[in-house]
Parts: C-alpha cells; structure tokens; sequence
C-alpha cells in the first residue's frame, strides 16, 4: 500500500519534472535556475545557443566559478540572490549579441531558495531600432535640406537678409498677383532686374515672355522702331515685311523699360498712349497694333525731380508709378552683405569649378566698404577675388586695391576726426581754466601760480 502511494508521488514528480522541462523549452528565451548557493539547477536549450556556453560543464557547478573561470558570460542571478529582489538588466555580450537578462527570487519564508533567469536574445531588436533612429536621423537631413531646397527655389536665388530688402520682396510678390504697372526705383545695381523678374514670375505672365530694354542705351532715332516696330516698307533699309517691335514681342508677358527716366519725351507720348489704350501704331503705320503686355519701369534717377524740372512728363509719371517699389543702396542694408558674398562665392566656385573660400579679415573689408555700385560691384568684386586669388583662401591682400584703399582712407578720416574731437575739448577746457584763474588774480604772476604751472607755460598757451 505505502510502496504504491511512493509510486504514484515519484511519477508524479516525474511528470511534474517534464512538464517544467517542457515549459521551459517552449520558449525562445534562455532560461536557467540556480539554489540559494548559486548552483546552476538546470537549464534550457536556448542557454548554448544565446550565451554561447558550454553547457555540458554548468550543471551542479556553482555560477561564480562559472563566470570567474569565463565559462558563463554574466551573473545577474547573484545579484538577485544577494540583494532578494528581481533584476533586469541589458548587457552586450562579446560576440556582440545584445541580451536583455531579467533574474526572479523564489521566497521561502523571508529567505531565497532558488533563483529563475530569463535571457532575451535582443539583436535583432536592436539592430532595428538602430536602423529606424538611423533612417529618422536621414530623413530629418533630407527634410531640412528639401526646406533649404525649396526656400533657395522660393527666392529664386535673390538673397534678402535686411528687413528692407525682405519687404521689397515682400511688396514685389503682393504686387506680382496684380496687372498693374509698377516702378522700381534705385542706384545701378541694386537689383531692379531681380525684383522686376520676381514680378513676372510669380504673376499670372510667368509662361509668357520677359523682355527687357534699356532706354538709355538706344539711340533715341532707333528706339521708336525698337519699341513699336515698323510698318513694311517704311523707311529706307527697312525690312520688306516690317519688323515687330518689343511691345508685341512681349505680348502675353513682360516688358522692363530699364531707365525710363532716359526715354525721349515724344517716345514718353507714345508709351502714354499704349499704357492707356493698350494699343500703338508700328512706325509709318496707319492701323494700330493691339498689345498685351505687363509694362514694368525701372530707373536710377529721380523722376519726381525730373517732372518738377519738366524733363519727364507728369501724366506719364503718374501712369507709371501705380505702385513704386524702391530698392535700397546696398549701404544701407549691410545686413545682406554677407550673405551675398557667400552667395557669389558659391556661384563662382561652381562657375569656375573652384573650391575656394574667404577669411574673415577680408569679409570685414568689404563690410566696411560703401558700395557705389551696389550688388553688381560686390558680385563682379568677389568673381575678380576668386579668380585672382592664388590660394583657396581669399584673404586681405586679394581685395582689390580701390576698395582697400577707399577703406582705408575712410577709417583713417573717421579715426582723426575722433582725435580732433578729443583734442578740441580739451583745449576748450584749459581756456575756459585760464581764464577763470586770470578773472580770480590780481596778476599774471599769481594766475600762474594757481594753475600750479610757470609763468612762461602760461604766457604761451595765452598766445596760443
Ligand atoms: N538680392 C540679390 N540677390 C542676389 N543677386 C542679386 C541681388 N540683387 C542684385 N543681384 C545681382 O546683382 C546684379 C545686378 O542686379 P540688377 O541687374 O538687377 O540691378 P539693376 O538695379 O537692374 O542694375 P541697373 O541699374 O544697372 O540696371 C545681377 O547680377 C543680379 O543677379
């Protein structure tokens, strides 16, 4: 009877023991045991293949021999054995597997009696969240060059630091939704061009023509034909057919009459007329031509003086100047002088195939510089140092001469007029110094003796 009962416990047990076996491998995690002496009670199959130990030589062995003698690759258990509690911990093993381990305390009473191990083989797990932070981190780079990408093609290369040149771009872009004629003022070379080319292409024109004429380049007896074309047959040397001139080859698009203020006054008539009746008459024709063109003025010159001066028509001012947009001296908007050395820089390294940079000493040069010609001097300055300059570095000595001269010459001035200034008051002083002690002395003798100087120093500062 007993025999039977110790039988059934002992299969029982056994059962017992392949069901925890069972359990055990049913897993992906290594999982191993130890008592509350630290030996190894058994263990799983994942256990070789995770820790990569041999596990023939672990079983009834204690683990910190093990790990002492480098046959097993951590001791999380012991941990959790000496401090009673469940630890988790990740570790990368030398093979350069990444594991998570995570140790449990089985209690009896307040004392430890065995301790489970679970191990995670994490590599691949790793490996991914590498790739995913790798791949946020590259797509953050592309996402921030695609926003300088597009800010670049937004601008359309025109660089506007300054708050004044940002309005003007401002002002061009609100006034590019609108057909309307528009005046750009401002000294040669500070970018008339550009905004006018901002107009056209972000206007409902932009698939149209632009096309640009200088008025003041053009002898005045050519300019009427340039402007309206000719009729056939109309003069001699004329085409057979007649010649169109820019106000229909710009039909659909834009025409930029740069330096308006130099346009003839019998021209200013007609260009009057076909603002106002959006119609001309080709010269030597009787029929007018019908036109469709954006008329876009721009000048260096004070119109409003010249009308007051009666060299430009005043209803032709009016007509032109719906809307004026100044652009500012380059001097007064200092702020866009960097960016627009850098800006050519690499215009011109990619011109010339050029690696080259500038050293700040000269970038203060040109900063100091007052730019008459405005953005056209600086971009023809910069070309000019790059393709001088015999290193990669453009520095002091490659500044042209007549901007480092002109520098020079200005801070030398600005220099002396503040010595001057100093030295002004301090004359102003000792005079007014001299003269009290002299008012408050019955003598010179002793109006020296007050100023503590000899009577000879002060007779010649009084001469003086
Ligand atoms: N803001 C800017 N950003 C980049 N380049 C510019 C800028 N302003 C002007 N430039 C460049 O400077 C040069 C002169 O500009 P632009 O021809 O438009 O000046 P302008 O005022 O029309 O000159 P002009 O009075 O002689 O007709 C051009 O090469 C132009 O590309």
């Amino acid at each position: 009877m007993n025999n039977s009962v110790d039988l059934s416990y002992e299969t029982k047990y056994r059962e017992l023991l392949l069901e925890i076996g069972a359990v055990m491998e049913s897993t992906p995690d290594a999982i191993y045991t130890i008592d509350s002496k630290g030996i190894v009670l058994r263990f799983n199959s994942m256990l070789k293949k995770i820790l990569n130990v041999d596990t023939s030589k672990i079983l009834g062995k204690n683990l910190k021999d093990l790990k002492e003698r480098g046959i097993f690759p951590e001791n999380v258990a012991l941990l959790c054995l000496e401090q009673k509690k469940e630890i988790t911990l990740t570790q990368k093993l030398d093979d350069g597997k990444h594991v998570m381990i995570s140790s449990y305390p089985m209690f009896k009473g307040n004392e430890v009696i065995f301790v489970v191990t679970k191990i995670r083989d994490m590599t691949e797990l790793v490996q991914m969240k590498n790739e995913l932070e790798q791949i946020k981190r590259l797509s953050s780079n592309y996402y921030r060059e695609l926003k300088i990408l597009r800010k670049m093609a937004e601008s359309s290369d025109v660089i506007a630091q300054s708050d004044a040149m940002k309005n003007v771009i401002d002002l061009a872009r609100r006034v590019a939704q609108v057909d309307t004629t528009v005046l750009i003022s401002g000294e040669s070379g500070t970018g008339k061009e550009v905004i006018a080319k901002i107009i056209h292409s972000e206007g409902k024109r932009k698939n149209g023509p632009f096309v640009k004429i200088n008025c003041g380049a053009i002898p005045e007896n050519l300019l009427e034909s340039e402007l309206f074309g000719y009729a056939e047959g109309s003069f001699t040397g004329a085409l057979k057919k007649g010649k169109p001139g820019l106000f229909e080859v710009a039909t659909g698009g834009t025409l930029l009459l740069d330096e308006i203020g130099d346009l003839p006054f019998l021209l200013q008539v007609k260009l009057l007329r076909v603002l106002q009746d959006s119609e001309f008459y080709r010269v030597g024709d009787v029929a007018p031509t019908k036109t469709d063109v954006r008329v876009i003025a721009a000048t260096n010159r004070n119109l409003e003086e010249m009308v007051k001066k009666r060299l430009f028509r005043e209803d032709l001012y009016y007509r032109l100047n719906v809307v004026q947009i100044t652009i500012p001296p380059l001097r007064e908007r200092k702020n866009d002088i960097i960016p627009l050395i850098y800006h050519f820089i690499s215009k011109f390294n990619e011109k010339y195939n050029f690696n080259k940079n500038i050293n700040s000493d000269a970038v203060e040069m040109l900063l100091d510089y007052d730019w008459p010609g405005n953005v056209r001097e600086l971009e023809n300055t910069i070309e000019n140092m790059l393709v001088l300059s015999p290193t990669n570095s453009l520095s002091l000595e490659t500044v042209p001469k007549s901007i480092s001269e002109k520098v020079d010459l200005a801070n030398e001035h600005r220099e002396n007029a503040r010595t001057t200034t100093l030295g002004t008051l301090v004359a102003s002083y000792e005079k007014k110094v001299i003269n009290d002690a002299l008012e408050n002395s019955k003598d010179f003798e002793e109006a020296a003796k007050i100023l503590g100087v000899h009577r000879t120093t002060l007779l010649r500062k009084l001469k003086k």
